[in-house]
């Protein structure tokens, strides 16, 4: 069980995290945001990579600070990371299974071997890193992570800049995860992780605003969302900005938007969606003027 107890970051006067509090089991959590949200923050607090200015992260009941006990037991992706070009894959996983004392060399060895098949680069594996599309990298750095068996993997935005094909893949390797550790994903985008995350956590400026499931989301949204039919030159005078959505019909430009009240006599009540809710959640929307 990975725990944040009134965990919290100040730089200077600015809260980059305000305290907070929650335990994650087993599973994949998703850490949802705007950019500047804090995702990195909290998720260096976690890893022990960053010192909080109050309170504390464990894992198990040990805390993240204790390095000689609990380094080894979580693993980190950051968002972006440097690699020897002129290392292979296998090389580098040798190298942190070294620095992760994870067993004797012929245990090093075999857990490599298992991690390149697990993140699906048994093909690449002896290549230099530096021929590595971004895909591979993200996929050897949780590989890295996963060295050393640990209970709980936090990934920062681990989709970001990636093909549809190789989003896929990694989604897949994470889920694959799920089972045995505790698995921290941040993103900005909520469909990147909405196929594998039943659980997310949502900030906004240093602030917890939600910790639930993910369909609950769409409640943020609830009563307020409304829809309608506009002309093209209806939508034209529109502020373009206050709409979720406009896609083009037969009949016209079908428009979405979140209001305290009906924006267009034409509008009517629809139920939104979990991408809307958390829209919702995240620009504090209120009402629109159209
Ligand atoms: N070392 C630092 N010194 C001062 N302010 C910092 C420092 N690191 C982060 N911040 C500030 O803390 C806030 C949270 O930053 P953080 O990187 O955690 O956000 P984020 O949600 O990960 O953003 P992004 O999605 O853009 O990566 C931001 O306003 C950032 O400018």
């Amino acid at each position: 069980m990975l725990t944040a107890d009134h965990l919290g970051k100040k730089y200077k006067q600015y809260w980059a995290l305000e305290p907070l509090s929650f335990q994650l089991e087993r599973g994949i959590y998703g850490l949802l945001g705007p950019n500047g949200a804090g995702k990195s923050t909290l998720m260096r607090l976690l890893a022990g990579l960053l010192a909080p200015t109050t309170g504390d992260a464990s894992l198990h009941g040990i805390t993240v600070r204790d390095v000689t006990r609990s380094r080894r037991r979580i693993g980190y992706v950051p968002q972006t990371f440097r690699l020897y070009p002129q290392l292979t894959a296998r090389e580098w996983l040798l190298h942190a299974a070294k620095l992760k004392n994870a067993g004797t060399r012929m245990e090093q060895e075999a857990q490599v071997r298992t991690l390149i098949a697990a993140v699906h680069l048994e093909e690449k594996a002896d290549h230099a890193v530096g021929s590595y599309s971004s895909g591979m990298i993200k996929r050897l750095g949780i590989a890295q992570a996963l060295v050393g068996k640990p209970e709980a993997v936090i990934v920062d935005e681990p989709t970001a800049g990636l093909d549809p094909e190789e989003r896929l893949r990694l989604r897949n390797v994470l889920a694959e995860l799920a089972p045995s550790a505790t698995v921290l994903l941040s993103t900005h985008v909520l469909s990147d992780i909405e196929a594998i995350c039943g659980q997310v956590l949502v900030l906004r400026s240093g602030k917890l605003l939600y910790n639930g499931r993910l369909g609950g989301l769409a409640s943020y949204a609830e009563g307020r969302l409304w829809q309608w039919e506009a002309s093209e030159r209806e939508w034209r005078a529109m502020a373009q900005e206050r709409l979720l959505s406009a896609r083009r019909t037969p009949d016209g430009i079908l428009c979405r938007t979140i209001a305290d009240y009906q924006p267009t006599p034409y509008a009517h009540a629809a139920a939104p969606t979990m991408e809307e809710g958390y829209l919702a959640l995240i620009t504090g929307s209120g009402e629109a003027s159209l």
